[in-house]
């Protein structure tokens, strides 16, 4: 299952994300995992099950791409010169699905930004977490990349991985997510399938803009228009 979570700037997608992945701790109610607070959790045994990949992670590390998605298996014991066959071929099954296995040599930080991200993303699947929590992956990306990226993520979820995605852009969201959450002020204003959640009303009352709906096969694509509500720290 793929699980979107869309909403204007500081709506709290990110905030869920971190609380989902125990980095932040809930003023009230609990996050529970197959039952058990996460909190309860060994720190490696909540990193090897629940994976998180921060927004616009700025990673300019002199390493190897190898490298970089090898630290996707620290959870599991893992050191750059101490990779078991499982790491190894993890690590290969998180490159070849995110395009990055042609920067398995170069280092991270002479990298595009989008090339970096892609890698940082091969790190995050190369936990192969239970749960993959993913932050904007594809702010970074062209086209073509953020369909890989998108379809790197689907891909995990068809292979039973719960993934939970951050995004701006309403299209992806409408077409690889299976359900939305649509976050506004720190609240949801509707979870559901896209077709329930992506309403012209909901996001207009959601971002201030008025939005038309594009009909693409059996589904229909919000396409914001024109501003109509108030704007920044009005909002
Ligand atoms: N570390 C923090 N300390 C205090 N407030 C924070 C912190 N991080 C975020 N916030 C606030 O919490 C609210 C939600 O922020 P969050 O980053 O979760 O939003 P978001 O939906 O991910 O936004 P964006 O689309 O801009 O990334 C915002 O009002 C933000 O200013």
């Amino acid at each position: 299952m793929v699980t979107g979570l869309v909403g204007p700037n500081g709506a709290g997608k990110s905030t869920l994300l971190r609380l989902l992945a125990g980095i932040d701790s809930p003023d009230a109610g609990d996050v529970t995992f197959d039952g058990t607070p996460l909190h309860a959790l060994a720190p490696s045994a909540r990193a090897r099950r629940v994976a998180h990949l921060p927004q616009s992670a700025q990673a300019q590390w002199p390493l190897s791409g190898r490298d970089v998605v090898s630290l996707g298996r620290l959870p599991h014991g893992a050191g750059f010169d101490r990779l078991s066959e499982a790491d190894v071929q993890a690590v290969a099954r998180a490159m070849s699905r995110t395009g990055t296995t042609a920067f398995a040599g170069r280092r991270l930080d002479h990298l595009s930004a989008g090339e970096r991200a892609r890698l940082l993303l091969a790190r995050a699947l190369a936990t192969e977490a239970d749960v993959l929590l993913v932050d904007e992956p594809t702010a970074a990306l062209d086209p073509a990349y953020q369909l890989e990226a998108m379809t790197a993520l689907r891909g995990e979820a068809d292979r039973g991985v719960a993934v939970a995605v951050a995004l701006h852009d309403l299209a992806l969201a409408a077409r690889f997510c299976d359900r939305l959450i649509l976050l506004a002020g720190g609240k949801v204003l509707r979870h559901g399938a896209a077709a329930q959640v992506l309403t012209p009303a909901l996001l207009e009352a959601a971002y201030g803009v008025a939005f038309e709906l594009v009909v693409l096969g059996d589904r229909r694509l919000p396409v914001p228009i024109a501003r109509s509500g108030p704007t920044g720290d009005e909002r």
